[in-house]
């Protein structure tokens, strides 16, 4: 197996509110081989968005990454000023929001705004420009790309929008891309295809990719490796399969009970019962104690890290039995 070209290791990104200190990042660490995929999973406001957003250096105020390291073939990002870190993104590192009004200009030709991001960080001719955006737009399955390059935003549907922001991304070639729920916003099918085109750019290119989703479903077509995360701590990662297929952490079990797919057709989707724990005033026990049927007083003391493989590894004190 190759080296890892991108490493995360104890990230803490927090916000400092008048209401008190927000830990949304604790603690987070992960790698990344060239040609893979990492899903990052849970529910809504575990910290998988403020992961991306310390990665790619563009926390908002109140909000900092107080430590930590994010590495990207060895170069310690977190150290560079601000210019590095502007030519790092986009052209070694490309961010995908669930949105792609966000990214696009509306008043904005298809076409100048992919040659505004070439021309940011390149200097090539027009020709060139046009060529390479026609291939990104063809490598996302877009069909005629010369007529999609003379669009505006709004004349093109929201899956091929997506498609456009998809393909700006890649233009440049980046080392790692982070896609924040890019297909949530859109129907299965095409989100099928995309993912689809996806994971074929990421084998062809040896592109890295993490992809940010609350949707576990998603991730087995997709990532060679899954995050868990909850409140903002990682609760166990390992292969798809390994996460897929025998889940240790009570959390993971719960979360892919709730995947429609795999319930008995016309049963209600199952919610996980109670809310998450407030990012204010975590402890140094588990987060999900309060929602575990299995937790115990030693849940609330610290959390112990289980190795089951060499890639599964589970914080819990009542790992289940597969
Ligand atoms: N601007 C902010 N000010 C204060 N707290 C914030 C801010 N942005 C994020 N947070 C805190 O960080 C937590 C994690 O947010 P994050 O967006 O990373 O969650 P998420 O897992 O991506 O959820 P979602 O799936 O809803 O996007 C939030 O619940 C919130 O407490």
């Amino acid at each position: 197996m190759s080296e890892a070209f991108f490493e995360v290791e104890g990230l803490n990104t927090w916000f400092f509110t008048r209401m008190g200190i927000f830990k949304s990042v604790r603690d987070v660490s992960f790698d990344l081989r060239r040609g893979e995929v990492l899903g990052i999973v849970g529910e809504s406001g575990s910290g998988k968005s403020v992961t991306g957003m310390s990665i790619m250096g563009q926390v908002e105020e109140p909000g900092r990454t107080v430590s930590g390291s994010i590495r990207l073939d060895g170069e310690e990002l977190t150290s560079l000023s601000f210019e590095d870190m502007r030519r790092c993104r986009g052209r070694r590192i490309a961010m995908v929001f669930q949105n792609p009004l966000m990214t696009l200009n509306p008043l904005m030709r298809i076409r100048d705004q992919m040659y505004e991001a070439i021309s940011e960080h390149e200097s090539v001719s027009e020709d060139e420009m046009h060529q390479r955006c026609l291939d990104a737009l063809r490598a996302v399955g877009i069909p005629s790309p010369e007529e999609r390059l003379t669009a505006y935003p709004h004349e093109l549907s929201g899956g091929m929008r997506q498609r456009v922001v998809i393909a700006t991304a890649l233009l440049l070639n980046p080392d790692l891309i982070i896609a924040d729920e890019p297909t949530t916003a859109l129907d299965v099918t095409i989100q099928a295809q995309i993912i689809h085109q996806m994971r074929r750019q990421i084998d062809e290119r040896g592109l890295g990719m993490i992809w940010i989703t609350h949707d576990l479903a998603t991730l087995s077509e997709l990532a060679d490796r899954i995050l868990v995360m909850y409140a903002g701590a990682m609760m166990e990662t390992g292969t798809t399969a390994e996460i897929i297929g025998s889940p240790r952490h009570p959390y993971t079990s719960k979360l892919l009970e709730s995947v429609p797919s795999r319930n008995v057709p016309g049963e209600k989707l199952r919610q996980i019962r109670g809310t998450m724990p407030s990012l204010l005033s975590l402890g140094a026990g588990c987060p999900f104690m309060g929602r575990c049927e299995h937790a115990t007083d030693a849940c609330a003391r610290g959390v112990p890290e289980r190795m089951f493989s060499q890639t599964h590894r589970v914080w819990c004190h009542h790992p289940l039995e597969v």
